[in-house]
């Protein structure tokens, strides 16, 4: 694979481990070879193990949160076995279209290894055919494992764990991540036998980001620059080296996301823009992976769907748009640049109501901007109107509810009450270039809780 030496977290995994087969649970920086540092020991184990497996018997399984870092790990997992004697195959079960195909290649493969997101693994567990050959399972790795075992996540993690051998028959279980806050450990042993090995490469008190990424914040003062300050700051971004930016723009919501990549459809045409979300079919996301990891230049809008564990070669800008859901995620988001070594840099853009987030988790390395890429946002309004002018309705409008959706989920930190909400969405959609604040579902307020809150349209959504 052209590796000349071992990164931190795979020497300390390979050097550290008792024996290949212990449980562990291992914290590394984001971006510094995780996913073989899992890899090697759990398919050394596998060929040293005698212990026969019948034909097409799992033996290593491999959870992950997203589709395209399922399908990354299967991509690097055969990378790592091509070179071997004896072909291991690996399988993989994500969610979207493709559940046929998935489940005809395990079925009439020789799957050795599966990598898997926690819903679709669940639904072909739900088979009997499926199950039987989860019976020699020998390897359980969990990456991310922080997320995959959120509240989010172990609903499923639990369901399918019911579906596999019991941890008493003696697998073995291993859990990756570069953040692994206090909460983890009352959960892992769910996948871990105690007195399971816990290695990290951070010192105490170090951030899990990649050394070399300097990390700033800058905030608007006005919602009606917001947009304006967006397109200022990624043009001074991209002026440091024009010729090389690649960057990856995070909006908070997938609406929100799909927003921004309409609005620069029209904006810094010299870079291709490329959008990742969850409103998007799998096909389009599996392409738009390709596309992005391969291009040497480009803006790439995305969600969370992309915040984790994705390896895009040579992002050198991380700019995350709209209050992170949590410092862990922040710092995910920043560990998409300076990978394997390289430089990057990160800028958190955010409004007033946002900033508290920079003084809340003072254990990040986050200093103001160090650029007046604002000193004159007015010189910026009118190439962002204009693009606007090409975005439809239909966009802003459901940019507009998940604007609502997402930031009322956080109205104690943003110090507002559901008025300032409303209003401070209103101003979001005022910055679009709507005319006046979208029309909403009635049935969408009531679920929002903001029935009968001043400011809100509401009737037939327009679309
Ligand atoms: N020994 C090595 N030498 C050089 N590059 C490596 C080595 N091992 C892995 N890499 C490369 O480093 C990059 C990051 O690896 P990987 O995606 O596994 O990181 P990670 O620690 O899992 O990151 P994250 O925390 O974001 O999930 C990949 O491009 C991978 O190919």
């Amino acid at each position: 694979m052209g590796y000349d030496f071992m990164t931190p977290v795979q020497q300390k995994v390979l050097a550290e481990l008792p024996t290949l087969s212990s449980d562990c649970l291992v914290q590394a920086k984001t971006g510094t070879g995780k996913t073989i540092a899992f890899l090697l020991p759990a398919i050394q184990n596998l060929l040293e193990n005698k212990k026969p497996f019948g034909k097409g018997q799992v033996s290593i399984l491999i959870i992950a949160p997203t589709r395209e870092l399922a399908q990354q790990i299967q991509k690097e997992c055969d990378q790592v076995t091509a070179c071997m004697p004896t072909k291991l195959e690996c399988h993989a079960f994500f969610g979207g279209n493709g559940r046929p195909a998935q489940l005809n290649r395990f079925l009439n493969g020789r799957p050795t290894i599966v990598v898997a997101t926690p819903g679709r693994l669940n639904d072909v567990l739900g088979e009997e055919r499926v199950r039987e050959r989860f019976s020699n399972i020998q390897t359980l790795i969990l990456d991310e494992a922080d997320r995959m075992l959120d509240q989010g996540f172990a609903p499923d993690i639990n369901k399918i764990l019911k579906r596999l051998p019991r941890k008493s028959e003696g697998w073995q279980g291993m859990c990756f991540s570069a953040t692994l806050p206090n909460q983890v450990q009352d959960v892992v042993k769910c996948v871990l036998f105690p007195g399971y090995t816990s290695l990290s490469t951070l010192d105490p008190n170090e951030v899990p980001t990649a050394d070399k990424v300097p990390q700033y914040f800058t905030e608007y003062s006005n919602s009606s620059d917001q947009f304006a300050a967006l397109y200022a700051l990624l043009k001074a971004e991209a002026e440091e080296d024009p010729e090389n930016f690649k960057a990856i723009v995070f909006g908070t919501t997938a609406n929100g996301t799909a927003l921004l990549f309409d609005l620069f459809q029209s904006l810094m045409p010299k870079y291709r823009k490329f959008e990742l979300h969850s409103r998007m079919n799998q096909n389009a996301r599996t392409k738009t992976t390709e596309l992005f990891k391969n291009t040497a230049t480009g803006i790439l809008f995305a969600s969370d769907v992309v915040g984790r564990g994705m390896d895009f070669p040579n992002v050198g800008h991380v700019i995350q748009f709209g209050l992170p859901s949590s410092a862990e995620q922040y710092v995910h988001r920043v560990g998409r640049t300076a990978r394997a070594g390289k430089e990057g840099r990160a800028v958190l853009l955010v409004s007033k109501n946002e900033s508290f987030f920079v003084h809340v988790n003072k254990s990040l390395p986050i200093q103001p901007y160090p650029s007046t890429y604002a000193s004159n946002l007015k010189e910026f309004h009118p190439d962002v109107s204009q693009a606007f002018n090409n975005v439809d309705e239909v966009a802003k409008s459901k940019a507009y509810s998940a604007y609502l959706g997402y930031n009322k989920t956080y109205l104690k930190k943003l110090r507002l009450n559901a008025a300032g909400l409303v209003q401070m969405a209103n101003e979001y959609a005022r910055a679009m270039g709507c005319p006046e604040p979208p029309m909403l579902d009635k049935k969408l307020v009531g679920k929002m809780g903001l029935k009968g809150v001043p400011g809100l349209r509401i009737g037939n959504k327009e679309w």
